[in-house]
């Protein structure tokens, strides 16, 4: 039997949210690395690691060259570019699949091995399936649409707009990872059946940037949750779903600063804090 998709709440949300405790120091919170950005997306690179900080995570070690270091670095001195151990991957945001050199393959490459939960977006969207390492990717209509045509399943984005829950479906099966289906509503599900929506609270959340500010957040998410993760990796089905409510209840705080006004992705970033700060409450 098909369960309904089941619309992700406030109280789903609060609990996944990883508060420190006295025992915890920035490593026991969770270290994310990230590879993203490229020369024509460095800001990608600036967003999605402006977004871990501002979601909790404990350390984000940035990986890439060092024009994007320098960019990454000028936003958040508290980024590290040293390789090193992390807890969760975020892979892809503003990198370009056909243009991506060696070493920036070597890079995403070896970021499989650790067998850590990997977040793969945008230009890593086809590494999906190389390693078992717990994942999601979090495509939208149209990168949904070329990834699995890609895996000889052909489709259209056309198609995955009339049928996003679907689509999102057959993909965490046929792909066998968690798969967050971008939109004005998000589906969210897994191999297992889980399968949430989370609907958009605003619609400025359309804008540049917004999807690798959610990759930040559920970057942050995954590495904060890596003990839970290691014994249960369907979780990353609900930190998922978790990040979409999140990035899309911090647009709806950030426009209601310009009374209902537009927001920018960095915008969308500075507001995480105080939502994550009122689900702690909760
Ligand atoms: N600040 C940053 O660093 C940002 C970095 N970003 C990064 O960018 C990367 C690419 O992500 P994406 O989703 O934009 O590209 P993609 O899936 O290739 O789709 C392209 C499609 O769009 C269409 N199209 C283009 N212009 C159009 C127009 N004016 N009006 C209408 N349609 C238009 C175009 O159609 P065409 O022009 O070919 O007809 C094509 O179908 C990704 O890595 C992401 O992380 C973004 O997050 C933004 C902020
Ligand atoms: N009509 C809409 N209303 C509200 N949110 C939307 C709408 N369309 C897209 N979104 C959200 O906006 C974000 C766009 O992300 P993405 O497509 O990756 O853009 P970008 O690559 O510019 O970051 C996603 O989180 C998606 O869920």
């Amino acid at each position: 039997m098909t369960t309904a998709w089941q619309e992700w709440t406030a109280d789903d949300a609060a609990n996944w949210i990883a508060a420190p405790t006295a025992d915890d120091d920035k490593y026991t919170r969770g270290v994310l690395g990230v590879v993203t950005g490229s020369s024509d997306y460095p800001g990608a690179a600036v967003l999605g690691v402006e977004a871990a900080h501002r979601a909790g995570v404990g350390m984000v070690r940035y990986i890439g060259r060092r024009t994007l270091r320098q960019a990454v670095l000028a936003r958040r001195p508290e980024a590290v570019t040293v390789a090193g151990r992390v807890q969760a991957w975020l892979l892809g945001s503003g990198i370009d699949q056909g243009r991506r050199s060696s070493v920036l393959l070597g890079d995403l490459e070896h970021a499989f091995t650790e067998r850590v939960p990997v977040v793969l977006d945008a230009g890593a969207l086809d590494l999906v399936g190389t390693r078992t390492a717990p994942t999601v990717i979090t495509p939208h209509a149209r990168e949904l649409a070329k990834l699995l045509t890609s895996r000889e399943l052909p489709t259209s984005v056309d198609e995955v707009r009339a049928d996003p829950g679907g689509w999102a479906e057959r993909a965490a099966k046929e792909l066998g990872v968690a798969v967050l289906l971008k939109g004005a509503v998000t589906h969210v599900c897994d191999p297992d059946g889980d399968r949430y929506t989370v609907t958009a609270p605003t619609h400025w959340l359309a804008t540049a940037g917004s999807g690798d500010v959610l990759g930040g957040i559920l970057g942050a998410l995954a590495a904060t949750h890596h003990r839970e993760l290691a014994t249960n990796a369907t979780a990353l089905t609900a930190l998922a779903a978790t990040a979409s409510w999140v990035q899309g209840e911090a647009a709806l705080r950030a426009s209601a600063t310009v009374g209902g006004g537009p927001v920018t992705a960095l915008d969308i970033a500075t507001a995480v804090p105080a939502v994550i700060g009122a689900l702690l409450e909760r």
